[in-house]
C-alpha cells in the first residue's frame, strides 16, 4: 500500500490537541492512515542556521520539520500567505500588502521544502500538500525530478475571478496549480470560481466535467468539504474534562441562557460584526438583558502581521461598551477571552450553550460550526447560527443561517435562536448531525485520495511545467 506525505505549513503531533481547522483535521487523518507529515517547525533560527531536519516519530505518523530564518518567516509567512493570499483569498483586497519582496521569500521557502523533502521520498508515495502557503509546491518538486502522485487542497476560499486577478502575479500562482494532478476545494463556489478563472483569464478548455487543460497541463478539481471526526468529538464531549467543563458552566449559567463564539482572532471571522449584532439584540429585546450572556473565545492569531492588531483594539474596545453600557452590578453580556482555550474544554462549553454564534464575513469550511453540533445533547439541542459566507453554509442549510453585514438581520436571528421551540432545535439538529455523520473528515479524506488515485495520469511526454 502506498503511504501517504502530507505536507503543511503548520504541523501538530496528532497525539497532543492544536487549535486551528487544518492542524485538528489533519491530525485526525495521519493518526487514522499514519505516514509522514512534513511542514515548518513554528521555530525560526539565525541566517545560515536553517539546513537542518527534525524527525519524530508520534505514533504510527513520522514528523519531519524544517526552520526559518526570519527573513523567510517574515516574507513567506507574515508576507506573501498571510499578507497577500490571505486576505484577497477572503475577499478582502483592501487589507492586501502587495510588498513586491514577499514573493521572493515565498518562492525560497517552497524550494527549501522541496528541497528537504525529496530525499525522504519513496517511488509510491502519494503526495497531498494542504493550503495557500504551498502552491508552488508541486511545480518546485517537479522540477527536482519527483513522480509522484500529487494532490493539493485549498483550506481558504478561492475568490472569484477578477479579485484573483488583482494579485500581481496571479497567472503563475494559478499555473502553478497545474503541476498537481487533483485540486480541491472545501465548496462547490470555490470550485466555481476556479473554473471562471481559468477559462476567462487562462483560456483553459474544459477537457471533461471537472478537468481542464490550460500552460500544456491539464489538471482535475472537485469540491471536497472538510468534517471533522464526530465520534472523537462526542467522545471528547463525555470524557472528564469535558463533562466537568459542562457541568461548571449549567452550574455558573443556571439562570440564563449562554451564546458561546470561538474563533481565532481575524479579520475574516466578523467579530465586530458580531458584537455589534449582539448589541442590538440587547437593544432591541429588553427581555435579553440580565438574560443573556456570550462567551467569545478569540485566540491569538498572526500578531505580527498589523491588520490582525487593529482588529484586536476594535473587538475589545466593543466589547468594553458593551458591558459598559448593559452589563449589571451581577451580569456582563460579555465574557471575552484573547486566549487559546484546549480543544478537550470546547465540548462542554458547546454542550451548556444554547445557541452558538459562527458568522465570519468569508471563511473557507468552519469546524467550530461542525463541532457545536456534534457536541449537542440530542434531547435538547442548542442551535447553530451561522453566516451564509461560512464554507460549512454550502452543507449546514438548517442552522439558522444570516448575513453578517447585516446587523438588525442578525440580531433577529440570534433572538429567533434563542426563542426557538424544542421541537424546531430537535428537527434542525437532527437534520445537521445526520449531514455531519455522513460527510465526516473520513469521508473527506477518503474521497479526496481516491480522486487522486484515480485522476488521469499526464500523458507521457508532456514536459513539467517550468514556473
Ligand atoms: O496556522 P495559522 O496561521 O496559525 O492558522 C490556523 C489555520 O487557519 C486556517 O484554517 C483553515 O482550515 C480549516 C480546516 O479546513 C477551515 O475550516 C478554515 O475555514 C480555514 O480558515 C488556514 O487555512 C490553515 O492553514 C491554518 O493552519
Ligand atoms: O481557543 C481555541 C480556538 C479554536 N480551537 C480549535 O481550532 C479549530 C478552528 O478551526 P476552524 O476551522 O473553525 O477555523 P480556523 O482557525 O482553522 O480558521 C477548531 O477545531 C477549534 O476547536 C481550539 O482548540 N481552541
Amino acid at each position: 500500500m502506498s503511504r501517504l506525505v502530507v505536507i503543511s505549513n503548520r504541523v501538530a503531533d496528532p497525539r497532543k490537541t492544536a487549535a486551528g481547522g487544518l492542524a485538528v483535521a489533519l491530525a485526525e487523518v495521519l493518526s487514522n492512515t499514519g505516514g509522514l507529515w512534513f511542514g515548518w517547525s513554528g521555530k525560526i533560527v539565525p541566517e545560515g542556521a536553517n539546513e537542518a531536519l527534525h524527525t519524530q516519530q508520534a505514533g504510527p505518523v513520522k514528523l519531519a520539520t524544517v526552520d526559518l530564518t526570519q527573513a523567510d518567516h517574515d516574507a513567506y509567512y507574515l508576507g506573501y500567505s498571510n499578507g497577500v493570499l490571505w486576505p484577497v483569498f477572503h475577499y478582502r483586497l483592501d487589507l492586501a500588502d502587495f510588498d513586491a519582496g514577499y514573493i521572493a521569500g515565498y518562492r525560497r521557502v517552497n524550494q527549501q521544502f522541496a528541497r528537504k523533502l525529496l530525499p525522504l521520498l519513496r517511488p509510491d508515495d502519494i503526495l497531498w500538500v494542504h493550503d495557500y502557503h504551498l502552491i508552488p509546491l508541486a511545480a518546485e518538486l517537479r522540477a527536482l525530478g519527483c513522480k509522484q502522485r500529487i494532490g493539493f487542497f485549498l483550506h481558504i476560499p478561492l475568490p472569484p475571478p477578477l479579485m484573483l486577478a488583482a494579485i500581481p502575479g496571479h497567472d503563475w500562482l494559478v499555473r502553478a496549480l497545474f503541476a498537481y494532478d487533483l485540486v480541491g476545494f472545501q465548496s462547490k463556489a470555490d470550485l466555481g470560481h476556479f473554473a471562471g478563472y481559468v477559462e476567462t483569464e487562462a483560456h483553459a478548455q474544459p477537457v471533461e466535467p471537472g478537468r481542464w487543460r490550460a500552460f500544456g497541463r491539464t489538471v482535475q478539481a472537485g469540491a471536497f468539504p472538510i468534517g471533522i471526526d464526530v465520534d472523537e468529538f462526542q467522545a471528547l464531549t463525555r470524557a472528564p474534562e469535558g463533562a466537568e467543563m459542562y457541568q461548571r458552566m449549567k452550574n455558573e449559567y443556571s439562570r440564563r441562557k449562554l451564546l458561546v463564539g470561538v474563533d481565532r482572532l481575524d479579520y475574516s471571522k466578523g467579530l465586530p460584526h458580531r458584537m455589534r449584532a449582539f448589541r442590538e439584540l440587547l437593544a432591541k429585546n429588553p427581555e435579553t438583558r440580565n438574560s443573556a450572556t456570550l462567551i467569545q473565545i478569540a485566540s491569538p492569531s498572526r500578531e505580527d502581521v498589523s491588520a490582525y492588531n487593529d482588529i484586536l483594539h476594535e473587538l475589545e474596545s466593543l466589547c468594553g461598551s458593551i458591558n459598559g453600557n448593559f452589563g449589571e452590578l451581577d451580569w456582563m453580556p460579555v465574557r471575552y477571552m484573547h486566549r487559546t482555550v484546549a480543544r478537550a474544554r470546547l465540548p462542554g462549553l458547546y454542550r451548556a450553550s444554547r445557541v452558538a454564534l459562527v458568522t465570519p464575513l468569508r471563511d473557507g469550511m468552519n469546524l467550530v460550526a461542525k463541532e457545536f453540533i456534534a457536541a449537542q445533547d440530542e434531547a435538547d439541542p442548542g442551535v447553530l447560527v451561522l453566516s451564509r459566507f461560512a464554507g460549512a453554509a454550502e452543507q449546514m442549510r438548517e442552522a439558522m443561517l444570516v448575513n453578517p453585514y447585516d446587523t438588525e438581520g442578525t440580531a433577529a436571528g440570534i433572538m429567533m435562536a434563542l426563542q426557538m421551540p424544542l421541537e424546531e432545535r430537535r428537527n434542525r439538529h437532527q437534520a445537521l448531525l445526520q449531514t455531519l455523520r455522513r460527510y465526516d473528515v473520513h469521508w473527506w479524506c477518503d474521497g479526496f485520495l481516491q480522486a487522486l488515485d484515480s485522476a488521469q495520469a499526464e500523458e507521457a511526454g508532456t514536459s513539467w511545467l517550468r514556473l
